[in-house]
């Protein structure tokens, strides 16, 4: 199972990966606690402590008539019309500076697709419990990991989550069963990366690069694509148990979709907002290493998913980074100072890609810790 994006990944690093240690998964407390609830069992109705963040989870609900959040069509990011380009390269930018997130619309990927993912998603958490002990991982950088929470070696509460996670590209890795997972995923993962690479034409032109510049620096022909399938099943206290704790992102870009249930929040001005996203969108948040790239310009997003008692949720995210090996730092040309070009210093310290991804999944996941962790702040 574990090829050759796996051994590439694991070069330099094997010494320090830690271990995961096996819990139980959250579909299975989950059944059993509402068959309790079901049962009039009221002993044993609610959530273990080690789930129980006692965070607010409450989020703000934006007018639908006068969304704020941006919207780009990427019909007319890509159009021949050079008004409609141009207009369309500067909205982009300024969704990823004002928001760090906005929701794609004409993407160009069948509903039809999107909705398979996800139900073959589903029907991977469905399969019994005994079948899926062979896609637990070894360490953090396995290709395929079946798991829980974030990091159940380093979480202190414990996320009300399962998911999978996948390496998608350069090498396409996929459980064996269920069977149509595979040629639903490789359609899907392939789409994705068309929609990523448009965007991030965009976004290079955006920030006053050549369209291609940004693609080529971050060498995006063999960019690091993970498959993330979350389930949040159905919790008896959503008031104080949370689906993914807040966050960042370690790639570029990060795509998402979702079944009908709702759940993901983002950071805006200091306030948590509920994102609903209209049928057919893709929302799309920035995360750490366009960050970096830009120099700050464009700030990665920070959002968590909360979760209900009445629906599980699904969300599938698609993280879109640079190459493993690919060095990242500010971009080389305008965005930083050279002989009088009016920029700033730069303002975070260079790093390989895939030591950045497994500094960030071996620890707690904790806001923004491990792009701080780069910032040069004493200029
Ligand atoms: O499920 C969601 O809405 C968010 C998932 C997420 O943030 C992630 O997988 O990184
Ligand atoms: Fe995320």
């Amino acid at each position: 199972m574990a090829t050759s994006s796996a051994s590439m990944l694991h070069s330099n690093s094997a010494a320090v990966q830690p271990t995961v240690p096996k819990i139980t998964c959250v579909k299975k407390l989950s059944e059993s606690l509402i068959n309790n609830l079901n049962n009039n069992n009221n002993n044993n109705n609610k959530i273990p402590s080690t789930y129980a963040y006692h965070t607010e989870t409450t989020g703000l609900d934006l007018d639908p008539l006068h969304n704020p959040i941006p919207t780009i069509d990427l019909s007319l990011l890509t159009s021949s019309n050079p008004d409609h380009k141009s207009k369309a390269v500067q909205q982009l930018g300024k969704a990823c500076q004002e928001w760090g997130f906005f929701m794609v619309v004409n993407h160009g990927i069948p509903e039809d697709l999107m909705r398979a993912v996800i139900e073959v998603s589903h029907e991977f958490f469905n399969l019994a419990e005994e079948e899926k002990p062979e896609f637990e991982p070894n360490n953090v950088l396995d290709p395929i990991r079946y798991g829980t929470s974030f990091n159940t070696a380093k979480d202190k509460v414990f996320c009300w989550r399962d998911f999978l996670k996948l390496f998608v590209h350069p090498h396409f890795h996929c459980p064996h069963k269920p069977q149509a997972f595979r040629e639903v995923l490789v359609e899907y993962c392939e789409r994705s990366r068309e929609v990523v690479r448009k965007l991030l034409k965009g976004i290079s032109q955006s920030l006053g690069l050549e369209e291609c510049e940004m693609e080529k620096a971050l060498e995006l022909d063999s960019g690091l694509q993970i498959f993330v399938a979350n389930l949040y099943p159905v919790c008896p206290n959503p008031d104080i148990a949370m689906g993914i704790a807040p966050h960042s992102d370690h790639g570029l870009l990060t795509l998402l979709i979702q079944n009908e249930v709702g759940g993901l929040q983002i950071q805006h001005d200091g306030e948590w907002i509920n994102v609903s996203a209209p049928p057919n969108s893709i929302l799309v948040n920035t995360a750490d290493h366009l960050e970096i790239y830009s120099n700050g310009k464009y700030k990665s997003v920070v959002h968590r998913a909360v979760v209900n008692n009445e629906k599980t949720r699904i969300s599938i995210a698609i993280a879109n980074g640079p190459s493993a090996d690919t060095i990242v730092g500010p971009a080389a040309s305008k965005l930083v100072e050279k002989e009088g070009n009016g920029a700033g210093p730069a303002n975070y310290v260079p790093m390989k890609y895939k030591e950045y991804i497994l500094s960030q999944q071996s620890n707690q996941l904790n806001g923004k810790d491990s792009l701080k962790r780069l910032q040069i702040r004493d200029h």
